[in-house]
C-alpha cells in the first residue's frame, strides 16, 4: 500500500490523471495490487523489458479511444516512444505535490528546503543517477514526446486540471493558452502581456504537462528565489543556478533532471550548454523560456549584454546539432516591457524562428488610475506629498521615532551620516530651471556630479553610490540570500491563493466610471525614489509619523533587506520606500498605490514599477510627482554612445508624458508600447478626470519664436514676414552658431514689448510644441531631454511665411500651466515694470541675474576648461568661412 489504504479505483484514477494509458494501469494492478508506486514501478520495467513496443500500441489505441487533440499533430509519430519513461517525471512531480506515499512524507519538511531527493521512491531512482548513466532511448525526444501525449491527452483539459490543483485558478487566461498552444506546436513565442498579468503560467505548465525540465532563463537572483519558492508552495519542484547558489550539489541534481523547473542568468546557462544537452537527451527539456527578455535590448530600459548571449540556445538545442531532437527546442521570450524596436531587436538577436508566434495582450490596465504631480520632490514638499498616506496608515500622534522607525540600525546611522543639507529645499520654479547646461552633465538631486567620458561612457569610479541600482544585480552573491539550501521541493500545494481575492478588473466605460467614486482598499504603498538617500529620507520621515515605512536599497544591509522584503509580503510593512532595487518580479496583489518620487528614466520603466499596483484586480494609484520646471536628467549608468543616445530618448518620453495635460494617461503607456488603444480614454487618470485645460492660439507666439530662430540663421531678410523686429546681431551669430532657447527668448523679451514678461519656462514649453508639430528641430547634434538649440524647419519657415490667417490652437503643456500659475504679477506701473519696458535697463538686469546666478552643481574643473575653450574667440576667417558656408547650405 501506498502508506494509507487505496482502492483500485482510486489508483486507476490517479495514475490516469498521471498520464498512464488505462491498460497499463489495469494491467499493472492486476500483477501488484492497489498500490500507485508497485503499478509504476511495475509499468516502467515491463516497458523496459519489452523494449518499448506495447506502449507505443497502447498510446496509439488511447488515441483514438480519447480522440481529441489530433488537431495538434504536427508530424507523424515514426519513432518508437516510451510513454513510461518519460512519464516517470511526472510522477515526480507527482509524488512531490500529493505527498501520497510514505517516503515522500517523510521528504517533505513543511517549509524546509528538498534535500533529500534520494530517498524518493524506488523507481525514481535510476534516474537520479548522472546523466552518463541514465538509460535512455535514443529516440526518446521532447518534441515528439509533446506531441505525442499531448495530442492523446487534450492538453488543453489536462492543462486546466494541473492549474487547479497546483494554482487553485479555474481556467487559463486566453493569452497564456495562446502562448502555450504555439509551444504545443513547437512554435518560438514572445508573449507581450502587462505586468501581474500572469506570464510565469505560460513556462511552469509545460514543466507540469510533459513532466520534462523547463529552464528558464532570469536576470535576477532574487527574482528566480521568488518564483522557486513560490512554485514549492505550489507542488513544483524548481531550483536556480549560478553565482548566488550556496549548494554546489544543486546543479550536479539539475542536470540529472531532478528538478522540473531549473532558474538560470545567462551566463550559467552558457556554462552549462554541455550538461543541458545532456539533459535535453535524458529526460528532456520542454522548453527555454527567456524571462524579463527586454533585458536583450539595447532599446529596451534595463539592458544586460550576457542576455544578447542567448542566440546561444537555438545554436546549441536545434535538429542540426543535436541528431535526437526532431525540431528545434523552442523558446518562449516573455515581457511586459517591450516597444516595437525592442520586439524586432528580441527575434533577431535570440535567434528565433520565422514562424515566432508574437502573443500580445492589451498593456491596458483598468484598474490603474495614473496621475502626475508637481512637486520639487525634495524634504520641504513631504509634507505635503505624503499627507494622505500618513492620514491613511499614520498613527494619531507623532510616535517615538526609535520604536517605530523601521529603518534598521545600520541604515539610521547611513542616513544619519550622509549629508541632509544637500538636499534642496526650494519649491518654487526658478528662472534657471532651465539650465544651459544642464544635458551636458549627468546631475542629481544631491549636487552630486559625474562627468561623462569623452566616449560618452561614465567611468565606473566617477559614478555616485546614490543612482547604482541599475549596475548592480542586487542580489547577484552567495551572502546576498540566506538560502540554506538552493533547491525547492514541490510541496503539496498550499490554497494560499485563497487569502487573496483576485477580481476582474472593470472593463466597461461604466464600470470604470464607477471606480472614480471607490475609496482605495486597505494595501501597502510603494515609493520609487530616484536616490538611496532619499529612500531613507521619506522612510524616516514616515515612521515619525507611525506609519510602519521601511527604506529599501541596495547599499542596505541584506538582513535588513530581507526583512523588509518578508514584512511586506507579510502585510506588516504599510510602506515600503525603494530605488529599482526593489525591482522585477515584485508580484503582490494587494499593492494600493505606486508613487514615484522624481523622473523615472523611461516609461517602460515607470510601466513596469507602476504595473506593480493592483493585481488583485482591484482599484489601485500610480502617482508620478515631479518636479515639472525642471528638465530630468539622465542617473549615472555605463553606456556606450549608442545605449546614450537611446537613454535621452526614453527619458525625453517619460518627460513628455509628465509635461502632457491633454491626452489620457493610460493610452499614452499603452500607445508607447505599439499598441491600438480601442478605448478613447481610461476614464480615471488624471487628465480624463480634470479634463484638458483650454486650448489656446499661440500663433503669435510660435511665429514670435520662429522669427527670433530664422533671424538667427540669417533667414528673416529674404522673407516677407510679418515679425521682421527681431534680430542678432552678426557678432553674436558668429560666437555662437547654434541659438539656444535661453538665447532666443533673452532676445524676444528684449525685443518685443509683449513678451517681455513672459517665463522661460512657459517657452520651454512652446518650444516643445513646436517641435512636435514639426516647426522647429533640435539645432544640436548632441542629446538632449527637451529641445535646447532651436533650428527652423522647411514646415517652420512656410509656416512664418505664409500668410494664412488660420489661429494656431494648442493645449498648453504642464511646465506652461505651471508658468502661468507662478507668473509674477508685474504690473507696466511700477518702477519695476516700467525699467523693463527699457531696453537698456532690461540688458542690464538680464546681465545681472545671469551674474547672481549660484551655481547649480559642482563642474569638474575639465568640463569648465572645455567650456572656455569653446569661447575663445574664433578668428574672422574662420567665421566668415562658416557664415558663407551655412548661407550657401540654406539657399
Ligand atoms: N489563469 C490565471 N487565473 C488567475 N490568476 C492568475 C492566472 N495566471 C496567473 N495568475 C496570477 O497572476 C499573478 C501574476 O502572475 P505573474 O507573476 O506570472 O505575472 P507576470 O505577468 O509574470 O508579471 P511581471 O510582469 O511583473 O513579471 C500571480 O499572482 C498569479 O498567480
Ligand atoms: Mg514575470
Amino acid at each position: 500500500m501506498d502508506g494509507k489504504e487505496i482502492s483500485s479505483d482510486q489508483v486507476i484514477a490517479e495514475m490516469l490523471e498521471m498520464g498512464f494509458e488505462h491498460a497499463n494501469v489495469v494491467e499493472a494492478l492486476k500483477a501488484v495490487g492497489p498500490s500507485i508506486n508497485s503499478a509504476v514501478e511495475f509499468i516502467l520495467t515491463s516497458a523496459r523489458r519489452s523494449g518499448l513496443r506495447a506502449s507505443i500500441t497502447s498510446t496509439n489505441n488511447s488515441r483514438s479511444h480519447m480522440g481529441n487533440g489530433m488537431s495538434l499533430r504536427k508530424r507523424d509519430l515514426t519513432s518508437t516512444h516510451s510513454s513510461s519513461n518519460v512519464r516517470q517525471s511526472s510522477m515526480l512531480d507527482h509524488f512531490q505535490s500529493t505527498n501520497k506515499s510514505t517516503e515522500c512524507k517523510t521528504d517533505i519538511v513543511d517549509g524546509a528546503p528538498f534535500n533529500k531527493l534520494e530517498v524518493l521512491p524506488g523507481s525514481m531512482s535510476k534516474h537520479k543517477e548522472p546523466f552518463s548513466d541514465i538509460d535512455v532511448d535514443s529516440n526518446m525526444h521532447s518534441g515528439s514526446y509533446i506531441v505525442d501525449s499531448l495530442q492523446e491527452l487534450d492538453w488543453e483539459q489536462k492543462a486546466s486540471k494541473l492549474l487547479q490543483k497546483h494554482f487553485g485558478f479555474s481556467s487559463l487566461k486566453s493569452f497564456q493558452k495562446e502562448a502555450l498552444t504555439a509551444w504545443v506546436t513547437h512554435r518560438d513565442c514572445i508573449v507581450l502581456a502587462a505586468t501581474g498579468s500572469g506570464k510565469s503560467l505560460c513556462f511552469q505548465i509545460p514543466a507540469l504537462l510533459t513532466g520534462k525540465v523547463v529552464v528558464v532563463i532570469s536576470p535576477l537572483i532574487s527574482l528566480m528565489h521568488d518564483q522557486c519558492l513560490k512554485l514549492a508552495r505550489h507542488g513544483i519542484s524548481a531550483c536556480f543556478l549560478g553565482s548566488g547558489q550556496p549548494d554546489n550539489t544543486v546543479e550536479q541534481k539539475a542536470m540529472r533532471g531532478m528538478y522540473s523547473i531549473i532558474y538560470v542568468c545567462p551566463e550559467t546557462l552558457l556554462r552549462l550548454i554541455k550538461p543541458l544537452q545532456k539533459l535535453a537527451k535524458s529526460r528532456g527539456i520542454a522548453l527555454f523560456a527567456i524571462d524579463e527578455v527586454h533585458c536583450v535590448s539595447k532599446w529596451g530600459h534595463d539592458f544586460r549584454p550576457d542576455y544578447r548571449r542567448l542566440s546561444a540556445l537555438r545554436e546549441n538545442f536545434s535538429t542540426s546539432k543535436l541528431e535526437f531532437l526532431k525540431f528545434d527546442i523552442p523558446l518562449m521570450a516573455l515581457t511586459a516591457t517591450a516597444t516595437n524596436l525592442v520586439r524586432e531587436d528580441i527575434l533577431k538577436s535570440l535567434c528565433m524562428s520565422k514562424e515566432t508566434k508574437i502573443v500580445l495582450t492589451s498593456f491596458f490596465r483598468p484598474n490603474l488610475r495614473f496621475f502626475v504631480k508637481h512637486s520639487s520632490t525634495s524634504r520641504s514638499s513631504y509634507g505635503k506629498d505624503f499627507q494622505e498616506l500618513i492620514k491613511i496608515y499614520g498613527r494619531k500622534q507623532k510616535t517615538d521615532k526609535k520604536k517605530n522607525t523601521f529603518i534598521s540600525e545600520e541604515s539610521q546611522e547611513v542616513f544619519n551620516s550622509s549629508d541632509a543639507s544637500s538636499i534642496s529645499d526650494t519649491d518654487s520654479v526658478s528662472p534657471y530651471d532651465l539650465d544651459d547646461e544642464q544635458d551636458d552633465y549627468v546631475e542629481g538631486d544631491l549636487n552630486v556630479l559625474h562627468l561623462k567620458s569623452t566616449d560618452g561612457s561614465i567611468k565606473g569610479k566617477e559614478l555616485s553610490v546614490e543612482y547604482l541600482e541599475n549596475d548592480i544585480d542586487v542580489f547577484q552573491s552567495v551572502d546576498d540570500w540566506d538560502v540554506a539550501c538552493g533547491e525547492f521541493c514541490g510541496q503539496p500545494p498550499q490554497k494560499d491563493w485563497e487569502l487573496s481575492e483576485i477580481v476582474d478588473p472593470p472593463k466597461k466605460p461604466e464600470e470604470r466610471l464607477k471606480l472614480l467614486k471607490e475609496p482605495l482598499e486597505q494595501g501597502p504603498t510603494i515609493i520609487y525614489v530616484p536616490t538611496r538617500k532619499g529612500t531613507l529620507s521619506i522612510a524616516k520621515y514616515l515612521c515619525e509619523f507611525g506609519v510602519k515605512a521601511a527604506a529599501y536599497n541596495a547599499s542596505l544591509p541584506k538582513s535588513h533587506l530581507r526583512r523588509v522584503h518578508k514584512e511586506f509580503h507579510e502585510n506588516t510593512l504599510e510602506v515600503v520606500v525603494a530605488t529599482v532595487a526593489f525591482g522585477m518580479g515584485i508580484d503582490k496583489l494587494n499593492v494600493r498605490r505606486i508613487i514615484h518620487y522624481g523622473w523615472p528614466q523611461s516609461l517602460e520603466a515607470y510601466y513596469q514599477e507602476a504595473g506593480r499596483a493592483g493585481r488583485d484586480g482591484k482599484l489601485a494609484d500610480c502617482i508620478l510627482y515631479a518636479k515639472l520646471s525642471r528638465v530630468p536628467s539622465l542617473l549615472p549608468s555605463r553606456r556606450s554612445d549608442e545605449q546614450l543616445k537611446q537613454a535621452y530618448i526614453m527619458l525625453s518620453d517619460c518627460f513628455r508624458y509628465g509635461m502632457n495635460t491633454s491626452y489620457c494617461r493610460a493610452k499614452t503607456l499603452v500607445e508607447y508600447f505599439g499598441e491600438d488603444f480601442c478605448n478613447q480614454k481610461c476614464l480615471i487618470c488624471d487628465v480624463c478626470v480634470d479634463g484638458p485645460p483650454q486650448m489656446q492660439n499661440l500663433k503669435e507666439e510660435a511665429l514670435t519664436l520662429l522669427q527670433a530662430v530664422a533671424a538667427h540663421y540669417g533667414r528673416s531678410s529674404d522673407m516677407d514676414c510679418l515679425y521682421d523686429d527681431i534680430h542678432f546681431d552678426t557678432e553674436e551669430r558668429r560666437l555662437r552658431e547654434k541659438p539656444s532657447l535661453k538665447m532666443v527668448v533673452r532676445k524676444i523679451r528684449e525685443q518685443s514689448q509683449k513678451f517681455f514678461t513672459t517665463d522661460m519656462l512657459w517657452w520651454r514649453g512652446l518650444a516643445r510644441v513646436m517641435e512636435l508639430k514639426g516647426y522647429i528641430r533640435e539645432g544640436d547634434d548632441k542629446n538632449h531631454v527637451q529641445i535646447k538649440y532651436l533650428g527652423p524647419t522647411e514646415l517652420g519657415l512656410k509656416f512664418l511665411n505664409s500668410s494664412c490667417e488660420q489661429a494656431l490652437y494648442v493645449y498648453p503643456e504642464a511646465d506652461m500651466l505651471l508658468a502661468e500659475k507662478t507668473r509674477k504679477p508685474y504690473s507696466s506701473f511700477s518702477d519695476w515694470g516700467k525699467g523693463w519696458a527699457d531696453p537698456e535697463i532690461r540688458r542690464q538686469r538680464l546681465e545681472r541675474m545671469q551674474h547672481d546666478r549660484k551655481p547649480r552643481m559642482v563642474k569638474s574643473p575639465r568640463k569648465s576648461r572645455k567650456r572656455k575653450a569653446n569661447k575663445v574667440k574664433p578668428d574672422l576667417k574662420t567665421c566668415r568661412g562658416r557664415l558663407a558656408a551655412k548661407l550657401s547650405k540654406h539657399k
